[in-house]
């Protein structure tokens, strides 16, 4: 086949060859030798790089599939152009471009597309037939991403109440300074300036955080200043803030701001609170804030008569009057005392409340005294008004003849359907008027029973919750809100707990060691019951008495204890309370008459005697003390047998961390042993004596 395509020679004559030709052609085929013989790779040079490329390409085209698996779950668009991708960002001059037209390189290379490819990439093994049109590029989408899962605390939050999950948390370290250079309203809190001067005239300067949060949203919203809203009622609100955080001004400055501009007194603000005490505190928080501004503020405990309390609260009783009659603005009540009037006392009305106040409303809501709760809710209520009352235009003259009740004082506007001398003429075009009382419900340990919430029945209530991120690790505004949920309480972050681990027969020992050790003197002591205070108070006389008569050295001054409670006169109950506050007692052992709301600002220590029975009575009784951002120590004596049991309690509030543990050795307490027994054997004799 060579000879076939060998060029033809040309013969000139016969095939003769002369020396000199013989030698040209030996001489040439030994240059032909030689040049073999001297570049032996020269001709298989191309095969070689035939193989070379073979390689490079096996082994591009092997890591292009590893890339594209690496690849695999992400975006279309970083995929599709890999191998251009690592091209780029090697940084190499980009290849010659080459038809795949060229002859194959392997035979047994699969079929594949019809694509250009560079110069060192694997072309196909074949030629194939080129494309018309170049391809064209796909749109890139992205892939379908799996939703994030919600988290723990998302979840915990499904199915609970919208108003519990949208609760407003608020910080307590949160304050606003009030300003009283001006005399305008002030916007951001909502408070004239006849109010700031006032409260500054008390030492008032800042509100504190439930303060910044609770008093703009009961001022400065549409109509919240209106005392009637038949037909824009007001929402109720739910607020949950530590212990001595300020609550009771939080509502006492939007009352007072709010009646200011009643011109007829009418009983406009009902606050109802467990006990007398309490009332006797609110009513003085009243009369300082409401100084100069008219307003009349009564109270109803059952202190005083029947009778003196229903003169004090209404002004005609001889007449029935449809809107009823009222001598105070503000009534503040426990709720047996304010049932009694409801149904007791001619004219006592709630249909002109413009404000319900629960204070510490988990407690009363607890209490279902003559279900007290739904008879005063149903007064506040416009009766539905009833098909006799509902006339056409064409029966005004027969109805105006009916007038068979005396001259109404006044009705409030959502009542005035019950005028029977004012024709009711319904329209198509008749709205609803409905209460407008707005319900406030406070607590440091407000409940989040639905059913006690659903008592209430709250009209699109908002929730304000005054919540430390740091004190219960919530990192969150949902995890504050699922903390509130859990009925995880903030306690102030100005308060130290402590407690002592002790044998039950030591525990006064340990009590006594407290108070001069420790120097725990303006405090709440509290035990388990009426008794047991009496007798606390008793052997700490006997043994300050002992300690006295010693010939210790440092005896120390006298401590000075009283008993408070229930079983004590109110009269005598409130002399104790005026000498304590007035610091001339220095230890109240009290039951836990006292352990709610109860606010006397030196009070530095608070000792729980008698552990309390579950971690609500803890709160408020530690929140005796630490209040309005002062400091405080709580002790709590815990028997041995009792340790456990408080411990699990104190786990599962997530508070166990908070309480120091106070360890008091044998040797710390010998010099007061001596006292000790002498004081339980006079205990002894006197019980002995008394029995
Ligand atoms: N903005 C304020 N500036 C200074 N002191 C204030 C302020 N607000 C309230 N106080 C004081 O803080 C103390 C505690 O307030 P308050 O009794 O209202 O607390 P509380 O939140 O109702 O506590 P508790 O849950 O124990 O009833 C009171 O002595 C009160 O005068």
């Amino acid at each position: 086949m060579a000879q076939a395509v060998q060029a033809p020679v040309v013969s000139i004559g016969p095939k003769t060859k002369t020396k000199a030709k013989k030698r040209y052609l030996k001489a040439k085929k030994e240059r032909r030798k030689k040049r073999k013989t001297s570049q032996p790779g020269e001709q298989k040079a191309p095969k070689k790089r035939q193989e070379d490329e073979f390689a490079t390409e096996e082994s591009e085209s092997s890591g292009n599939e590893a890339e594209e698996e690496a690849h695999d779950g992400e975006d279309e668009a970083s995929v599709i152009p890999t191998h251009a991708k690592a091209k780029g960002d090697s940084g190499e001059r980009p290849k010659k471009r080459r038809k795949l037209d060229t002859p194959p390189l392997r035979a047994s290379s699969p079929p594949k597309d019809d694509i250009e490819v560079e110069e060192n990439e694997q072309p196909p093994s074949e030629p194939r037939p080129r494309s018309p049109t170049p391809p064209v590029a796909l749109p890139a989408f992205p892939q379908p991403r799996r939703p994030e899962a919600p988290s723990r605390t998302v979840l915990a939050l499904q199915g609970l109440d919208k108003a519990l999950i949208e609760a407003q948390v608020v910080d307590p370290a949160t304050t606003l300074p009030l300003e009283t250079s001006k005399d305008a309203q002030d916007e951001r809190t909502g408070l004239s300036g006849k109010m700031r001067r006032r409260l500054q005239d008390l030492g008032i300067t800042e509100l504190f955080a439930v303060q910044t949060a609770v008093v703009p949203l009961l001022l400065s919203s549409p109509g919240s200043r209106s005392l009637y809203r038949p037909y824009d009622p007001p929402e109720d609100l739910c607020v949950s803030a530590p212990t001595g955080s300020g609550k009771t001004l939080a509502y006492v400055l939007p009352i007072v701001e709010v009646l200011s501009s009643r011109i007829v007194t009418r009983l406009r603000a009902l606050v109802v609170l467990p006990t007398r005490d309490l009332v006797i505190q609110v009513r003085e928080t009243f009369e300082a804030v409401a100084k100069g501004r008219g307003l009349r503020i009564g109270t109803a405990t059952g202190q005083h008569s029947f009778a003196h309390e229903q003169s004090q609260l209404v002004a005609e009783r001889a007449t029935d009057l449809q809107g009823g009659s009222s001598k105070v603005d503000i009534l503040i009540c426990t709720p047996g005392r304010l049932i009694d009037h409801l149904h007791g006392t001619p004219n006592f009305s709630l249909q002109h409340l413009r404000f319900l106040v629960i204070d510490e409303a988990d407690r009363l809501l607890a209490q279902s005294f003559q279900d007290w709760l739904a008879q005063v809710l149903a007064a506040t209520r416009p009766p539905r008004p009833s098909e006799d009352l509902n006339t056409t235009p064409s029966d005004v003259s027969l109805s105006s003849t009916q007038s068979a009740r005396p001259h109404p004082d006044a009705l409030a506007p959502a009542f005035l359907h019950l005028l029977r001398d004012v024709p009711h003429v319904r329209t198509d075009i008749d709205e609803q008027k409905e209460s407008s009382c707005q319900k406030l419900l406070f607590s440091a340990t407000l409940t989040r029973d639905p059913a006690k919430i659903s008592a209430l029945g709250l009209r699109q209530p908002k929730y304000i919750v005054v919540q430390s991120p740091k004190t219960t690790g919530a990192a969150s505004k949902e995890e504050g809100v699922l903390d509130f949920v859990m009925e995880k309480f903030t306690m102030p972050a100005t308060l130290t707990e402590h407690m002592l681990v002790c044998e039950s027969a030591i525990k006064p020992l340990m009590f006594f060691h407290l108070v001069h050790a420790h120097k725990v003197t303006n405090a709440l002591v509290f035990t388990k019951s009426a008794e047991s205070t009496a007798r606390l108070v008793r052997l700490l006389e006997f043994f300050e008495a002992a300690l006295q008569n010693s010939q210790s050295q440092d005896k120390g001054k006298v401590i000075a204890a009283r008993a408070y409670s229930s079983d004590l006169a109110p009269s005598e109950r409130k002399a104790i309370l005026e000498q304590f506050k007035n610091q001339e007692i220095n230890i109240l052992v009290c039951s836990d008459l006292i352990s709610r709301g109860i606010d006397i600002s030196h009070v530095s220590h608070v000792v729980s005697y008698d552990v309390p029975v579950d971690f609500r009575k803890y709160v408020h009784r530690v929140g005796r003390t630490a209040r309005a951002g002062r400091a405080g120590d709580a002790w709590t004596l815990v028997e041995e047998q009792e340790a456990r049991y408080f411990k699990t309690m104190m786990k599962e509030a997530d508070h166990l961390g908070q309480v120091k543990r106070l360890r008091v050795p044998e040797t710390d307490v010998e010099s007061l042993k001596p006292a000790y027994e002498t004081a339980l054997a006079r205990l002894k004799e006197f019980y002995a004596r008394s029995s």
